[in-house]
């Protein structure tokens, strides 16, 4: 909807044929997000070859997919046609960061990545949002950023695509951690107390994979981890409320929703380990969704850890 405001044309494609069939017969996206009309300049498809000319394409599916929808696109896009990853995790078979994906399976064309705190639906309505779009270069990020910016949607630019996606990745594990926190009833200072040392592991892992601070402490990293670990709105901090309150993984997956920390939550903290970075949040997740510890165990060991020194910590690879 954001660039079909700013572009003559923009085809909207849909992995599910039906959902393209739907969405061309009501001018709009019933199944998820009700309500928003869909601009009459946007035309839904579920043939790609339909994007074979477009000029910039955003990939807005699922992160696990990210590498199946590059190898079709790799069929029939040019080189020169910039990729934006709209996903957020990283890719659980291989361990590769999205934009390494592109790089691999469409090694010529432009990757990017749009990342930040913004829930769809508060982007569909008009509501105030700011994110971070990454290039190769502030001039390739700053003309990206042009073909989504309105006076609701508000985008910085930068060259730093593997802090912008990190961040993206590693918030939906932490916030699964705040759901648990929030289901169990521990508190709004336990929740405080998870997104500061959530921060903390985020940033060391960031900075160990070479992403700058400022991009960590910014929409993308902070603004973002700060967004979908207090929001009921977020899949992820949904997911770990109903673990919290006592449903069961197969339960709460059941519930269909694109859960992406249940995917990333592994792989984030096996590259954690291959760099001997602690992330001791991130692996009581990844041990939760896993069954190898109790979400009550998982508290208790997480407490249990020896007290330290928090200057001393924060320049270090240690949890
Ligand atoms: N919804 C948000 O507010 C939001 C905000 C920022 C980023 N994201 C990210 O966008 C990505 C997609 O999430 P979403 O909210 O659109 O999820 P969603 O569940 O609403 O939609 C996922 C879409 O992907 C399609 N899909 C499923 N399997 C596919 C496959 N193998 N190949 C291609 N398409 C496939 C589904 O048909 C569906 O249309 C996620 O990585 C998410 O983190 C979502
Ligand atoms: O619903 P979530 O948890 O996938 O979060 C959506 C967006 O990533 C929030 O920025």
């Amino acid at each position: 909807n954001l660039a079909a405001r700013n572009a003559a044309k923009v085809h909207l494609w849909a992995h599910d044929p039906n959902h393209a069939i739907e969405m061309t017969a009501t001018g709009v996206n019933a199944r998820r997000l009700p309500g928003v009309p869909l601009p009459a300049n946007l035309v839904p498809t579920a043939a790609l070859a339909d994007i074979a000319n477009a000029e910039a394409i955003f990939l807005a599916v699922p992160a696990q997919a990210v590498r199946q929808t590059c190898l079709a696109l790799a069929e029939i896009i040019g080189n020169d046609v910039p990729l934006v990853i709209c996903a957020k995790g990283i890719e659980r078979t291989s361990g590769l960061f999205l934009s390494e994906v592109i790089a691999e399976v469409l090694p010529e064309n432009p990757g990017a990545v749009l990342s930040g705190p913004s829930f769809a639906e508060d982007v569909a309505k008009g509501l105030p949002t700011a994110v971070t779009l990454a290039a190769r270069s502030e001039d390739e990020a700053a003309e990206l950023a042009r073909t989504l910016a309105t006076p609701w949607f508000r985008l910085y630019h930068s060259r730093d695509i593997r802090g912008v996606e990190i961040g993206g990745a590693a918030k939906n594990v932490l916030a699964i951690a705040s759901g648990i926190a929030a289901g169990r009833g521990l508190g709004a200072s336990a929740g405080a107390a998870l997104i500061a040392r959530g921060f903390a592991e985020l940033s060391r892992f960031g900075r160990a994979y070479g992403a700058d601070v400022a991009t960590l402490a910014g929409l993308s990293g902070l603004g973002d981890l700060v967004l979908t670990c207090t929001s009921g709105q977020s899949r992820n901090f949904s997911f770990g409320f109903a673990l919290g309150r006592g449903k069961d993984i197969a339960a709460a997956r059941a519930e269909g929703h694109t859960t992406e920390g249940v995917f990333t939550a592994g792989v984030l903290v096996d590259l954690a380990h291959r760099k001997g970075i602690d992330m001791p949040i991130s692996e009581a997740v990844d041990a939760v969704l896993a069954e190898r510890i109790s979400i009550d165990a998982a508290i208790e060991a997480l407490l249990a850890r020896p007290l330290k020194s928090e200057l001393t910590q924060a320049l270090s690879n240690e949890g």
